[in-house]
């Protein structure tokens, strides 16, 4: 609750005034200063400034706590936080002035260098007051933080020839002609659903121009002291997107950049593979001088930027292969090489040294029997090539070199800091299924999402980069092709449904609903044998970072127990937290590291075959794919659904739509954490959908790069 305490007008100015009220006690308490008790209110923490001025005129505040202080620790400790807070608020005052606000009437307002606050000098005729003239006001603030103001304009008078102009009737017509304002643009958190911001002004009206100009001035003076919000933007608006209301998004979130003086370079996509073609081929100085790239669409455009930022910049080893199994303990072969066409590629043992990709493809000659040997060969010659000719073949990349480590493992915190460290991708939500946005902000909505990358706020994001060595069973030698995903990699049920869709595109997002039925019927198993390394369990169970004790609860799936992992959250400490939870050793492609990595092995029918980066929550699974993916802990859920009957799979899709079930708590369901993993698939094919487009891969691996870009948002606020 938010109170507001109205003192007699005499002492309002540089009196004193209530600069924040918190309830924290039962206890029923009284005013010092006039030893009333507040009326039907139970304990109260009253901050209230006194101002002085000093003999050098500088004017100084003393901050008293007046009354209130709670009996119980945790209300307490809230105490002490709250008046730490009032305390550096006082630190250093920029500017104080009387300013007339439409809702309270006459304000003294306060400016401090993290602060705006106002409080109301008299009773406005209109206001609900009690005792003491304590006011319940729930909804309105009477301070912002500088970090909540998002832009300043100061205005002209109003022109009073326009009614519509006039905000309201408080000044006569003749006063208002002399009326100025300067207008803070603020956000508030909506009451009703969490996670919704929405943006909010609060007007400050004074007859003289040059005090409206000078406030603003002084708040925009702060507002460009935070380094961490972005002043030069490119946006990528694809027009086709969801229901095609891509550009009318665009310009519903518009002017809050506008407002807080953001330079956008808006390029409005004319075909599929556009935006990775432009910001591919972008300079990399041009980059550099750019404080991110903001996404108007959905998914499919985020991974088109993504893979457009990475594929020639990110230059990591090739996957590491797994042992073929874990009985012998070779290290020698990987289960890749089961396949004979891909046995000169399994079999090139890399030592410490030779870890590359280059350095295995040098020993392709001892396969001369192997066409695509030769062919590898000759990828391998094109090491020299310039990197910038990347070729786009069966949705992957195929480029020419991609064997220059700089250092990055899978798993491991990155150290891949292009363009720059601040550098961050922002997606506003406008497309299908929009899984990216509500999974890293918590909602699927535009304007909160202008308003978290307006402000500045930063957390990295763990991305997936998959390998196909080999499209179909029966595809011809060819070039290993690469592309990165942050949210989604699925083979099987997934791959059919985007297949199926394809076509159907007119349909817009309804096209999904059709595919998915269709494909259910079909009720295909894939049969494929999958390895990842399994990371250690944490033997608390309470990952490093979560605080929530429920994290470290037990609960019980497929009969047995298991620790219940804490979802990812706003400023999630296991996304922030530096602990490698990867478990592995960090010698990227080496064979003779890897016998101390713990691989898996799995083989079977599969319904599907799921590799979740992060939650991927949407709109028809509100918790998920993977409820306790995280955004950064380099880690992939692994979700495979084996052979099961068609009701038995229905649920578990209905599941999915639940926000109180647990979908993966089925027999025939598994769910493996894992920074890697390599799949091949026998029988039957179907295809890879990855972040919503069709990546043919027979034999697939993927490496999870942790935290490799940056994204504006803080984690889902759920
Ligand atoms: N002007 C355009 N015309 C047609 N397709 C485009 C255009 N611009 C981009 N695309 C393609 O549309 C694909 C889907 O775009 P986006 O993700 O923004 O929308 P979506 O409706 O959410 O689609 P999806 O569900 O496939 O992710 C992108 O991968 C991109 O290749």
């Amino acid at each position: 609750m938010n109170c507001q305490l109205r003192y007699p007008v005499g002492v309002a100015h540089y009196g004193f005034y209530v600069s924040r009220i918190k309830i924290c006690s039962r206890q029923p308490t009284a005013c010092i200063k006039c030893k009333v008790l507040v009326k039907g209110k139970l304990g109260m923490h009253i901050t209230l400034a006194e101002s002085s001025f000093s003999e050098d005129g500088r004017k100084r505040q003393r901050f008293d706590t007046i009354f209130g202080e709670s009996q119980d620790r945790h209300g307490k400790c809230r105490c002490l936080s709250e008046a730490a807070y009032t305390a550096k608020i006082s630190e250093d005052i920029l500017l104080d002035d009387n300013f007339y606000v439409e809702s309270l009437g006459s304000v003294s307002a306060v400016l401090s260098s993290n602060c705006l606050g106002w409080y109301a000098l008299a009773e406005e005729e209109n206001a609900v007051t009690c005792c003491l003239g304590v006011t319940e006001d729930t909804d309105e603030p009477n301070q912002l933080a500088i970090s909540q103001i998002y832009g300043v304009e100061a205005s002209q008078p109003f022109d009073t020839s326009n009614i519509e102009q006039i905000p309201f009737e408080a000044f006569s017509a003749e006063l208002l002609k002399e009326v100025h304002h300067f207008t803070v643009h603020g956000y508030v958190k909506c009451s009703s659903q969490r996670g919704i911001w929405a943006p909010k002004m609060y007007s400050f009206y004074h007859t003289n121009h040059s005090v409206c100009e000078r406030w603003a001035n002084q708040i925009q003076a702060q507002l460009d002291k935070d380094i961490k919000r972005p002043r030069n933007l490119m946006v990528m608006i694809n027009p086709h997107s969801g229901r095609k209301n891509a550009s009318r998004t665009w310009e519903e979130v518009s002017p809050l950049f506008r407002r807080a003086k953001i330079n956008t370079m808006v390029i409005n996509t004319e075909r599929p593979q556009h935006a990775f073609d432009i910001v591919n081929s972008t300079d990399d100085d041009k980059l550099r001088n750019l404080d991110g790239i903001l996404i108007v669409g959905g998914d499919g455009l985020f991974n088109e930027v993504l893979n457009g930022l990475l594929l020639r910049r990110h230059r990591p080893n090739l996957p590491m292969k797994p042992p073929y199994h874990e009985k012998s303990q070779s290290c020698s072969r990987s289960p890749l090489s089961s396949d004979s066409d891909l046995l000169a590629l399994s079999s090139t043992e890399a030592t410490d040294t030779e870890s590359t990709f280059s350095s295995g493809l040098s020993r392709q000659s001892d396969c001369a029997s192997s066409n695509l040997s030769a062919a590898l060969k000759s990828y391998d010659s094109s090491l020299a090539m310039d990197y910038e000719s990347i070729s786009y073949k069966d949705g992957g990349f195929i480029i020419p070199s991609i064997a220059d480590n700089n250092d990055v493992l899978p798993g491991k915190p990155s150290s891949f800091t292009f363009p720059n460290p601040s550098f961050r991708i922002g997606i506003i939500p406008a497309g299908s299924t929009d899984s990216i946005a509500v999974s890293t902000t918590g909602c699927r909505n535009a304007l909160t999402s202008a308003l978290h990358i307006i402000l500045g706020e930063k957390m990295p994001l763990d991305v997936v980069r998959l390998v196909s060595w080999k499209s179909t069973k029966d595809s011809a030698e060819e070039l290993p092709r690469v592309r990165y995903a942050a949210s989604f990699a699925g083979y099987g049920f997934y791959g059919d449904v985007i297949k199926e869709s394809e076509p159907n595109r007119w349909m817009g997002p309804a096209r999904y609903d059709y595919a998915g039925t269709k494909v259910f019927f079909q009720h295909k198993l894939y049969d494929a044998e999958i390895s990842f390394i399994e990371p250690p369990e944490l033997d608390s169970g309470l990952m490093p970072g979560s605080s929530d004790p429920e994290d470290s609860l037990l609960c019980k799936r497929n009969g047995n127990h298991r620790v219940k992992r804490a979802a990812c959250r706003l400023n999630c400490g296991i996304c922030l937290n530096k602990t490698d939870f990867s478990g592995t050793d960090g010698t990227n492609g080496t064979s003779h590291s890897q016998c101390s990595q713990r691989w898996k092995h799995v083989k079977g029918s599969y319904i599907s075959v799921g590799a979740a980066v992060i939650s991927c929550r949407n709109d028809k699974a509100p918790n998920g794919v993977a409820s306790t993916a995280h955004l950064a802990d380099g880690l992939l859920h692994l979700i495979l659904i084996k052979d099961c009957s068609r009701l038995s799979y229905l649920w578990h899709l209905i599941q999915l739509t639940r926000e109180d079930a647990d979908p993966l708590d089925f027999a025939f369901v598994e769910e493996h954490r894992t920074p890697q993993f390599h799949f091949k698939s026998h029988g039957e094919e179907s295809v890879w959908n990855v972040d919503g487009e069709l990546f043919p891969a027979h034999v697939l691996s993927a490496q999870v790069f942790r935290g490799l870009v940056n994204i504006f948002a803080s984690g889902p606020d759920i």
